[in-house]
């Protein structure tokens, strides 16, 4: 499909206020694209793969520098960025420029430009690859010179839809939803099992390819791929009673306060049973947000490398330990987690240890649908070391399961899960299978303490006197559908050492200034403590937090993770 064919949609799209029509638009859409691989994630706004933690890894500036170029010699990146300033938006300041003809890399890959000839989605997707894997000395330029030259080929409609797409603000009111409803609707397949097909492989384009090439037959035969994650099962808040009430039983587990991993491994064979000789067997652990994590993760690579012998899929939860083997707080975790640089070092100052508490695949067999309790036994299995007869606790690196319907045993796990020095417990549903990506009622988590909220850092203020460098008061958010609605400003809690981190964390964020104030895209999210949420005509979300306290930066969220104007509503109303 030519990109400006795209374009011409995605215009359409955007246009139409009718949640009907739009997703007739999209049918036809993926019906008519030949490449419905890729403009099945186009639409969504996506380059990749859900799964793939892969970034085009260009900020705002490189893109105004590429669009400025290809506009023209008597533009630059400023004009770009003032222009966005006064528009507010990068579609329409790339469309309000006129493209082509400059020279430079647009000119020797064909395209005359201006006038949306020939750039294809596929040219687009493959050059967006390029992009992504230019990496070193130099790539920045490398980087700025492939946008260029697709801009420079690009009309005006083509312009304003590939800056959205580089820049991860497609926003034409397609989301994840949308696209599956099409995928079933165009193709002819049961919705239930497109979803079974995008819970396995996390990647809307190759179920659109798979539901159009191969039919039900193809979708019903993907499976989970060791390697490719798959996103996590979520808890909701939940009560004991609530969970004897309704399951009889309960399978209880401790809730273990580290950072979520995914933990894909392959062993190392002599015979990978392709006939072609050795496998080298692989490893790699992903975070909550299927983020590739492995590097920084020695610890649970080795843990795998020795304990497991078929390939396998293990979702669990890597926890800091001190030298003795105790706990360490969550925020220990997330130093090493993302940590690129001296991993050993910093592996001597905080060391982690997995604990799994689930098995989504083993030895050739995806056990998603299986209940909690079969999926729990085996997990025992691959994690056992010795055959057989192994209770939980003789098996390291297991998470420990109650199943039970007594209240007080229930209560002494919660007690002793806090007595060495873990968040409290879990209450799962044992018959339950396992759902990626729902926050359903089949797990619940209890915690003891009051509630925190992951908000949106929306804005900040320069200190002053010798705090002057510093970011300092920093504005929270909540979402609100595809919006964010302030809901108060914190300031306390706040070392002069941790306000200088936050600084280095934000700075490059900063979208805009005006004396100390500061407003910043939404990128990072605190966890704050509060007494009350209270009514208040002061932030735009109606509530304010009263004494918000910062408690940590969750790096392991993104801003869609966030918590929601929805929740602070129910928090408020408890
Ligand atoms: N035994 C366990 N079973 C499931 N999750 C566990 C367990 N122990 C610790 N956890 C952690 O608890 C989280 C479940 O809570 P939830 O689904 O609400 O995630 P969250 O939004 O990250 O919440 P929180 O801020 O409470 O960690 C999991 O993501 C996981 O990281």
């Amino acid at each position: 499909m030519e990109f400006a064919t795209f374009a011409d949609r995605a215009g359409t799209i955007e246009a139409e206020p009718a949640d009907l029509e739009i997703v007739a638009h999209v049918r036809d859409l993926l019906a008519d694209a030949d490449d419905v691989e890729i403009v099945a994630r186009f639409v969504q706004g996506r380059v990749f793969p859900a799964w793939d933690s892969t970034t085009l890894d260009i900020g705002p500036s490189a893109c105004y520098e590429a669009i400025a170029r290809a506009a023209g010699t008597n533009v630059s990146a400023d004009d770009v960025e003032d222009r966005l300033a006064d528009v507010g938006e990068i579609g329409d300041v790339a469309a309000s420029y006129e493209f082509g003809g400059q020279q430079g890399l647009g000119a020797f890959t064909g395209g005359g430009g201006g006038t949306g000839d020939d750039l294809t989605v596929r040219e687009v997707a493959e050059t967006l690859d390029d992009l992504a894997a230019a990496e070193g000395a130099g790539s920045q330029d490398r980087k700025v010179d492939l946008l260029f030259g697709l801009f420079n080929r690009c009309s005006s409609e083509e312009a304003r839809y590939l800056a959205r797409l580089v820049l991860s603000e497609m926003r034409i009111g397609v989301g994840e939803g949308t696209v599956r409803d099409v995928v079933a609707e165009a193709f002819d397949v049961p919705q239930d099992r497109v979803e079974r097909a995008l819970q396995v492989s996390n990647d809307y384009g190759l179920v659109a390819r798979v539901a159009r090439d191969e039919g039900l037959e193809g979708l019903d035969a993907m499976d989970l791929e060791v390697g490719r994650p798959v996103q996590a099962m979520l808890a909701q808040a939940g009560t004991v009673t609530d969970a004897l009430e309704e399951w009889e039983r309960a399978a209880v587990e401790w809730k273990y306060d580290g950072a979520r991993i995914q933990l894909h491994h392959r062993p190392a064979s002599d015979d990978d049973g392709n006939g072609d000789g050795e496998s080298a067997g692989e490893t790699r652990v992903f975070s909550r947000n299927m983020e590739d994590v492995t590097d920084a993760l020695p610890e649970v690579v080795e843990y795998a490398e020795e304990t497991l012998d078929v390939p396998a899929i293990l979702d669990g939860e890597v926890v800091a330990i001190d030298d003795d083997g105790s706990p360490l707080p969550f925020q220990e975790v997330l130093k090493r987690f993302r940590r690129k640089h001296d991993v050993e070092k910093a592996r001597e100052d905080v060391s982690v240890r997995p604990v799994f508490f689930d098995c989504l695949h083993a030895d050739g067999t995806d056990l998603l649908e299986e209940p909690l309790t079969a999926r729990h036994d085996r997990l025992r299995s691959v994690l056992s070391t010795e055959s057989g007869g192994e209770s939980d606790e003789d098996v390291e690196g297991l998470s420990l399961l109650w199943l039970t319907d007594d209240p007080e045993e229930i209560e002494s796990v919660d007690a002793d899960a806090l007595e060495s020095g873990h968040e409290g417990i879990m209450l799962k549903d044992p018959d339950s299978a396992y759902s990626p990506g729902r926050r359903g009622k089949h797990w619940r988590k209890r915690k003891p303490d009051v509630e925190t909220l992951d908000c949106v850092v929306t804005g900040a203020e320069w200190g002053e006197g010798r705090r002057a460098t510093f970011l300092g008061t920093f504005e929270l958010s909540v979402r609100d559908g595809d919006d964010l609605e302030t809901v108060g400003k914190v300031a306390t809690g706040i070392t002069d050492e941790k306000l200088a981190e936050l600084t280095e964390l934000l700075e490059p964020h900063i979208a805009a200034e005006e004396g100390q104030d500061v407003d910043l895209e939404p990128a990072v999210v605190f966890e704050v403590g509060y007494e009350e949420i209270q009514r208040s005509p002061t932030y735009s979300s109606g509530y304010a937090l009263r004494f918000p306290r910062f408690s940590g930066v969750r790096s392991d969220k993104d801003p869609e993770d966030a918590d929601t104007l929805e929740r602070l509503e129910r928090l408020q109303g408890q």
